[in-house]
């Protein structure tokens, strides 16, 4: 039977800042504000073998990098089923509510996720993760966002999932 090896990888510099309103509902959202949010990972692999799973070090650089890509934006969900956003020169203009919102476009990002929520950051984090580990020899993959200590959303990838569905 194959042996598998299970490595956590929960760095103190895998963090990002990122500006952000969690939408509850079509008429009801947070106020703009901010967290300093972070990420850790859970990958499970075969065991080579040398006693060597999947080398840490490439996938520590790959949430690095991810996280880099997110820090000190303000993050809008482009598929929110309660809030429109549309690009207007140089700012993109948010409807919800029958508010309108004009955030500078250089200052933010338009992510394909449906609210600002760290369980979506997390499911958006994975799939980027999962790209840049094709054909790598993974079992699973779960990836974790918190937006503070004690609060945290996740998000999960199994290959055997994978081949059933
Ligand atoms: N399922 C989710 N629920 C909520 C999320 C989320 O991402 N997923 N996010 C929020 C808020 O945006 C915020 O992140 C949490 O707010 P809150 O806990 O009220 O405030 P703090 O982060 O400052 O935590 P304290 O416990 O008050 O210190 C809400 N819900």
């Amino acid at each position: 039977m194959e042996r598998l090896a299970t490595l956590y990888i929960d760095k103190e510099s895998h963090k990002f800042s990122a500006a952000h309103y969690t939408i509850f509902s079509a008429s009801e959202r947070e106020r703009l504000h901010g967290h300093n949010y972070s990420v850790s990972a859970m990958i499970v692999a075969p065991m080579g073998e040398n006693g060597f799973a999947a080398d840490y070090n490439v996938y520590k650089r790959r949430i690095k990098a991810l996280c880099d890509e997110l820090d000190e934006y303000m993050v809008l969900p482009a598929h929110s089923p309660y809030q429109t956003v549309e690009e207007d020169g140089d700012h993109y203009r948010v409807s919800f509510n029958g508010e309108e919102m004009r955030f500078l476009s250089c200052d933010t990002l338009l992510l394909p996720i449906s609210n600002a929520t760290v369980e979506e950051f997390a499911h958006y984090l994975l799939g980027r993760m999962l790209e840049a580990s094709a054909g790598e020899a993974i079992a699973e993959i779960q990836l974790c966002v918190a937006s503070g200590p004690g609060q945290k959303g996740c998000a999960s990838w199994s290959m055997m999932e994978d081949a059933i569905a």
